[in-house]
């Protein structure tokens, strides 16, 4: 059975202050490691240090939204891998549709920073997902194929241990529209097969492929509920205790059942 992973992405959100607040809050809810819940949180890399510090040793795992596919050098900017894993870091999240779409990221410059992150041993949460137009165009599915095999080109199969897809139907992001569970199940399937058509059963059927796009707690249970829905890659609800929390406590009672 596959571990549910609730995973809050803070994005260019929080002060010092606030995030540490939040981190608290999780950190006090979730005290220790649930075998069947993993939790992450996702600040924004200045705060990388002190929220690491205020989850130590509780339940809550902390990772970065983005790293450089470089090592250490003349890079003015970016944040390299070995900074991430310097400062505790356990995951990076990398080809969010935000760097995809405002920061122009391409599945090249993405593919570079899998490859390096996996090498530096973290967890990778590789995003994919279609705008509204390409879904109104029935091009889910080929824009699923183009980001999965440009994000994972040259990823060998005993990477996998270390990588987590999230779908994020772009058009669902921030917006208040959700995927239905029904979309969500039709676009995770689909991943799914699309893993075992490229690597194998074994991996298909163990790696985690979250849903993002307006989770909150009144519609988590039933996103979470879904065959091959593994987790939440969650955006703004994430950024409240009272909202985030709920949502985890959705995981925890499914993983119950
Ligand atoms: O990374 C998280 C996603 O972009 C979802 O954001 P959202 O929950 O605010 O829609």
């Amino acid at each position: 059975m596959r571990r549910f992973l609730v995973a809050g992405n803070w994005k260019m959100n929080t002060t010092k202050e606030s995030g540490a607040q939040l981190a608290q809050a999780l950190a006090s809810e979730v005290p220790s490691e649930n075998p069947a819940v993993e939790v992450l949180v996702c600040p924004p890399f200045p705060y990388l240090t002190t929220i690491g510090e205020i989850v130590s040793g509780s339940g809550v795992g902390f990772g970065a939204q983005n790293c450089y596919h470089e090592a250490p050098g003349a890079f003015t900017g970016e944040t390299s891998t070995e900074m991430l894993t310097d400062v505790g870091c356990r995951s990076v999240i990398l080809g969010h549709s935000e760097r995809r779409h405002v920061l122009k990221e391409t599945d090249t410059d993405i593919n570079l920073k899998v490859k390096k992150a996996l090498e530096a041993g973290l967890q990778v949460v590789l995003c994919v997902g279609e705008l509204q137009s390409e879904r109104e165009s029935d091009q889910t599915e080929t824009v699923l194929n183009t980001q999965m095999t440009g994000g994972l080109s040259g990823v060998d199969a005993s990477a996998f241990g270390q990588i987590v897809i999230a779908y994020e139907p772009v058009w669902a992001i921030g917006t208040g529209l959700t995927a239905s569970p029904e979309q969500a199940e039709a676009a995770h399937l689909y991943l799914r097969n699309w893993l075992k058509d490229q690597y194998s059963a074994e991996i298909a059927d163990s790696t985690r492929i979250l849903y993002g796009g307006s989770v909150k707690p009144d519609n988590a249970k039933e996103l979470l509920s879904q065959e091959n829905v593994d987790g939440a890659l969650v955006g703004g609800a994430s950024l409240k205790a009272e909202l985030f929390i709920p949502i985890i406590q959705a995981a925890v009672e499914l993983s119950a059942e």
